[in-house]
């Protein structure tokens, strides 16, 4: 893995920016993208580039179980107010969180992702070590799937939400087989809560209890880590 330290997430946000635009000079066109506060930085420096992805396609990672696009909280949403509304891209994909047949919506979106294979691949990581919404314990063989979030990862985004009730305690997510068959992977972890989990992913064996440390086992991973993520290092 090729590990990048930076000052802090405005540093990391233009690092990735960068490598996406040296991977789309060199024909990435699919870009699989995950929200978060992680990557909002990135999404930042592609807004004020004077970059054109409206040939570009986006596959993201994952959606709250419940939630309609036009829903504040949705990850739909989110795409949709720090990238597509600034940066249109040809299309789009998330997950369909109001989807009535659930195991249906994760089969259509397995087809998605096989018709749109990623070309890079950008991840946050949760404190546990979950990418996408792929918690602690997933099969490394999972596809897409709908997950019971853990209590550590509802209290953690119910900073988004009024109360904790409000959070949705299911998702869909893209599974972490997935996740691995993209060319190119960037991960950005900033902030002192995340700094275990990345010692884990980084220096610790490849488990299924820590999902990111899959990544140890991906030939093209560019980790992105600020001073406080890699204090423990
Ligand atoms: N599903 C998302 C992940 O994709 C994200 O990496 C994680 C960390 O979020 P943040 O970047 O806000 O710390 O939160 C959620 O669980």
């Amino acid at each position: 893995m090729d590990i990048i330290r930076v000052k802090n997430a405005d540093e990391g946000g233009q690092k990735a920016f960068e490598i996406i635009k040296n991977g789309i000079a060199n024909g990435a066109d699919t870009f699989g993208l995950a929200t978060g506060s992680t990557p909002e930085t990135m999404y930042s420096y592609m807004v004020s580039s004077d970059m054109d992805f409206s040939d570009k396609v986006s596959v993201n990672l994952d959606e709250y179980v419940g939630l309609d696009g036009n829903d504040e909280q949705s990850y739909r949403y989110f795409m949709n107010q720090h990238l597509f509304n600034h940066k249109p891209f040809k299309k789009t994909y998330v997950p369909d969180g109001k989807a009535e047949d659930l195991d249906a919506e994760c089969k259509r979106y397995d087809d998605v992702i096989a018709d749109n294979p990623i070309d890079i691949q950008v991840l946050g990581i949760g404190q546990n070590g979950h990418i996408g919404f792929n918690e602690p314990g997933t099969s490394f063989d999972a596809t897409t799937h709908v997950v019971e979030l853990t209590e550590s990862t509802v209290n953690a985004n119910k900073r988004y939400f009024d109360k904790v009730e409000d959070v949705p305690t299911r998702a869909l997510t893209m599974g972490i087989r997935s996740i691995m068959q993209s060319k190119k992977i960037i991960l950005m972890a900033f902030g002192k809560a995340k700094a275990d989990a990345v010692k884990g992913m980084l220096e610790g064996e490849v488990t299924e209890d820590l999902p990111a440390s899959v990544l140890q086992n991906h030939n093209d991973v560019a980790v992105i880590i600020d001073e406080e993520a890699a204090s423990q290092l």
